[in-house]
């Protein structure tokens, strides 16, 4: 037996990072999302993918309290985040996050950037704030951009810095959505290098992507959603090699021809 079996043994499984539950979510007379049910544990990666308005982002925003959900319940940890009395705030200090668009505050240098919201939002102080942030931007090889101002980096840079930004208080739970779609091709592989290297230092991240190969690379867990349903989860390899559900084989099929029936 191994060690690893041992502790598990010993240590009954504990609470997952993330439960969502039932989740329905619709604006207006549109359904968007329609009874999420997803569960991450600590360490997981899980990757949604999925066509353009199936759901990935909204699930992500409902996650992080950006929407209400309208019906069903999300858990982080022990906390039901969709509980009207939890406070926002303190939700959204424990899940770190990062978009599409960079969104590094233009009139701060790199440096005020990361440490921000240790500084503000708990209280560390500024020189241990900043001790912290040197050693994130020095490991994501951008330590000599530290006095920076966004606009001097390349996009590949400053989505590097939102991700340093988003782990710098060391959230239970990162959530990514589309972190490489506004960037240009070349710089899309150094982003995706630091999503695998925070994996291997054992963050809980959920993110949502079109970059099939790196969900193939990344992901413990695939997540195919379709018109606000999961359709199938699994492994890569169970997701790309083997689906089970005809709508996961035609919208694999369809990535690879687009012009396929
Ligand atoms: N605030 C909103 N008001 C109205 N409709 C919305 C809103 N946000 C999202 N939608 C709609 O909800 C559906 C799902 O959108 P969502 O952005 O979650 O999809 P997605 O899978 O993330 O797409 P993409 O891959 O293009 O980012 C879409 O039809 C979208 O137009």
């Amino acid at each position: 037996m191994t060690g690893e079996q041992t502790t598990s043994a010993a240590n009954p499984r504990t609470s997952p990072v993330l439960d969502v539950r039932g989740v329905v979510k619709t604006f207006g007379d549109q359904p968007v999302l329609r009874g999420i049910d997803l569960t991450v544990d600590k360490h997981e990666v899980v990757v949604l993918i999925g066509a353009s308005g199936s759901g990935k982002s909204t699930l992500l925003k409902t996650i992080n309290l950006l929407e209400q959900v309208d019906d069903g319940q999300i858990m982080l940890g022990d906390t039901d985040i969709t509980d009207p009395s939890a406070n926002t705030d303190k939700v959204r200090a424990r899940i770190g996050v990062v978009f599409q668009h960079y969104n590094l505050f233009p009139h701060m240098n790199v440096l005020d950037n990361v440490t921000l919201a240790a500084r503000k939002v708990f209280g560390t102080p500024r020189a241990q704030a900043e001790a912290r942030g040197l050693e994130l931007l020095a490991r994501i090889g951008l330590g000599d951009k530290a006095k920076e101002f966004p606009d001097r980096l390349s996009g590949g840079q400053q989505q590097r810095v939102a991700i340093a930004r988003a782990i710098a208080t060391d959230p239970e739970l990162l959530l990514l959505d589309e972190i490489t779609s506004a960037l240009d091709p070349q710089l899309v592989g150094e982003v995706l290098d630091m999503v695998g290297e925070l994996k291997r230092a054992g963050s809980t991240i959920v993110m949502a992507t079109h970059e099939m190969s790196f969900a193939r690379r990344v992901a413990d867990r695939v997540v195919y959603l379709k018109d606000g349903v999961i359709i199938e989860s699994g492994t890569p390899e169970e997701i790309f090699e083997r689906p089970q559900r005809a709508e996961t084989r035609e919208f694999l099929a369809r990535l690879r021809d687009p012009f396929a029936p």
